[in-house]
């Protein structure tokens, strides 16, 4: 089954165009400052509205205060917030509160032991996301298109919602699906030619190796 597809850090109409397109069900912009694909949020909103209602406009930030919350969901009027940072539960259930929208929680990942942080989220995050630990010395807690072993996906409850992220590209998404089966997909640096300089050449390949991987295989002869 095809997944859902994010395509993260965009910033420019063309990218956005083709993202959606070619099929995306989720389009992310980024509000953390360090970051190379950082938006300002009057700048996403205006990129989302040619978008609106096609495709669901999420908003990642990382540790945001409330300040920075109020303007973001202002201005870019997203449909979901993804809190990229270690946002607790508690945390999650103020941003609920205030906001009212769904949010998607992201954690990092190495080894199985880690997916068991997620217990604590459970009935409060409405999707999960599981991105790989960023390299020693990296900036920022996502975007860094490093994956982790998707082998530890196995020992997940099948009953959780998520997005697999962390270093896809066109050239391991198929490996990634099978392994893992997963119901959602987020790319960033993937999908770029340089960090935060999306591709358009880049997204379509993306879309066509997870539509190979994910079309009914013909039978020879039948
Ligand atoms: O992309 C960023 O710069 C970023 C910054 C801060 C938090 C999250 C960020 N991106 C998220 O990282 C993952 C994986 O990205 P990649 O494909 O490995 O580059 C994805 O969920 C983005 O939403």
């Amino acid at each position: 089954m095809k997944p859902d597809i994010k395509i993260c850090g965009l910033k420019t109409p063309e990218a956005i165009e083709r993202a959606v397109r070619r099929g995306a069900s989720h389009i992310g912009f980024i509000f953390f400052e360090k970051s190379p694909r950082n938006i300002e949020p009057d700048i996403a909103g205006a990129l989302a509205d040619a978008v609106r209602g096609t495709v669901k406009i999420v908003a990642v930030t990382v540790d945001a205060d409330n300040d920075d919350l109020d303007e973001i969901v202002a201005l870019l009027r997203p449909d979901i917030l993804q809190l990229h940072g270690s946002e607790s539960p508690d945390r999650v259930l103020t941003i609920k509160a205030l906001y009212g929208l769904p949010v998607i929680k992201a954690f990092s990942v190495r080894e199985a032991v880690d997916l068991e942080k997620i217990d604590p989220y459970i009935g409060i995050v409405d999707r999960f996301l599981f991105d790989a630990k960023p390299p020693a010395g990296s900036d920022l807690p996502g975007g860094n298109g490093v994956s982790f072993d998707w082998s530890v996906m196995g020992t997940l409850d099948g009953g959780v919602d998520y997005m697999l992220s962390g270093g896809l590209n066109k050239d391991n998404i198929a490996q990634a699906l099978a392994i893992t089966k997963a119901p959602g997909i987020d790319v960033s640096s993937g999908v770029e030619s340089a960090p935060g300089v999306k591709d358009l050449k880049l997204i379509d390949a993306f879309f066509d190796a997870v539509a190979g991987a994910t079309s009914p295989k013909t039978v020879a002869g039948s």
